[in-house]
């Protein structure tokens, strides 16, 4: 018999089974010089650990489901949020759901940061071991999962557009460098939104639906996002041109674009979105299909281990953006500086 209940291995005096689903291509591919001391820590705090390496896309989808069919307690996805969405895509379908752990050993780690999770994978891997965790909501759209943000429309193509190559070799600027050489082609697309509350017609350029408050490093995008209320916060940015496109993205960056009158914001469980433009979603930064569709906020769907001391490890980002029409030759436009916070 399997001992699947969180707590029954314990109280059996049985060793906690933990599954790592880790992606050898993450971030600067630090994994693979780590998995050692990573294995050995693991083991000396009590959690009997094997592992799974993915070979490309989908893959932790299924090792994740194959972890819940053999009975695991633990399943720990380690990367990005490419590989975290993946293995959470495994598990949240299921009956039977083990605690989940994050090591945050990709680019941006958006969930990671918005749980205060260790950017160092001795801290994060601490996190497991102390077994503090938190029950967090779910998002379940065209029978996929996510846990931060969906979303679709101008910019939100991007997060797939960069190439993982690209993303090794200059982490984050990666995806600011892609978003500048969209800007001059933004277009807007047309919508119908409906909750239960309101029934929305509009030309926006994109809307986003979130769970938590840290999305591509922006850390107050949805200031009111609770990961565990059961609401999903929905932001939608009304049909602009590039200046005010501008102005509410270095507003956003200060969290205070709620109020700007090019934003809808709002908060609900269930959102249906439909369109006549051809519009694709964007799922925790994949692909995730395309519009129309129901998205359902599924409330403290899972159980992931966080720090209980709550202290962010996170720098904080200031991007400094030169547009490309002020551009001296010869400069590539960016500035990235990082304070501690
Ligand atoms: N062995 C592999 N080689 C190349 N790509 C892989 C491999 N295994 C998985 N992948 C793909 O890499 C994608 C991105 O990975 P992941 O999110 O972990 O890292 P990242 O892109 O560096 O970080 P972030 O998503 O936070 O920016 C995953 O969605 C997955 O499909």
């Amino acid at each position: 018999m399997i001992l699947k209940q969180t707590g029954e291995r314990e109280m059996a005096g049985q060793t906690k089974r933990a599954r790592l689903i880790y992606n050898p291509s993450s971030g600067r591919e630090e994994i693979k010089k780590r998995l050692p001391d990573i294995l050995q820590r693991l083991e000396r705090g009590g959690l009997e650990t094997s592992t799974h390496a993915t070979t490309g896309e989908g893959d932790a989808t299924l090792a994740a489901a194959d972890a819940v069919k053999r009975g695991f307690d633990i399943v720990i996805a380690a990367g990005g949020d490419g590989t975290l969405y993946e293995v959470i895509n495994g598990i949240a379908e299921k009956e039977y759901r083990p605690q989940l752990g994050i090591l945050p050993l990709g680019t941006t780690n958006d969930f990671a940061r918005a749980l205060n999770i260790p950017r160092s994978w001795e801290g994060a891997v601490d996190v497991i071991l102390r077994q503090h965790t938190r029950v967090i909501d779910v998002g379940k759209v065209n029978q996929r999962y996510f846990i931060n943000i969906a979303g679709g429309g101008s910019l939100t193509e991007l997060t797939y557009e960069v190439p993982s190559k690209l993303k090794t070799m200059i982490g984050q600027l990666a995806y600011y460098m892609k978003g500048l050489e969209k800007l001059p082609r933004l277009r807007p697309i047309e919508l119908y939104i409906k909750t239960a509350e309101v029934e929305l017609h509009e030309e926006v350029m994109l809307f986003l639906i979130s769970n938590s408050n840290s999305v591509g490093g922006f850390e107050r995008l949805a200031p009111d996002a609770s990961l565990s209320d059961g609401l999903f916060d929905v932001l939608i940015l009304r049909k602009c041109n590039l200046a005010e496109f501008i102005r509410v993205v270095s507003l956003a960056l200060r969290g205070e674009h709620i109020t700007d009158p090019n934003v809808i914001y709002l908060q609900t469980r269930q959102i249906q979105v439909t369109s006549p433009d051809y519009v694709q979603l964007n799922l925790d930064g994949e692909f995730g299909g395309t519009l129309p569709c129901v998205f359902t906020n599924l409330p403290q769907h899972l159980d992931i281990f966080v720090d209980e001391t709550g202290q962010s490890t996170y720098k904080t980002h200031t991007l400094q953006i030169k547009l490309p029409w002020k551009q001296k030759p010869g400069t590539d436009g960016h500035k990235e500086e990082e304070h501690e916070s």
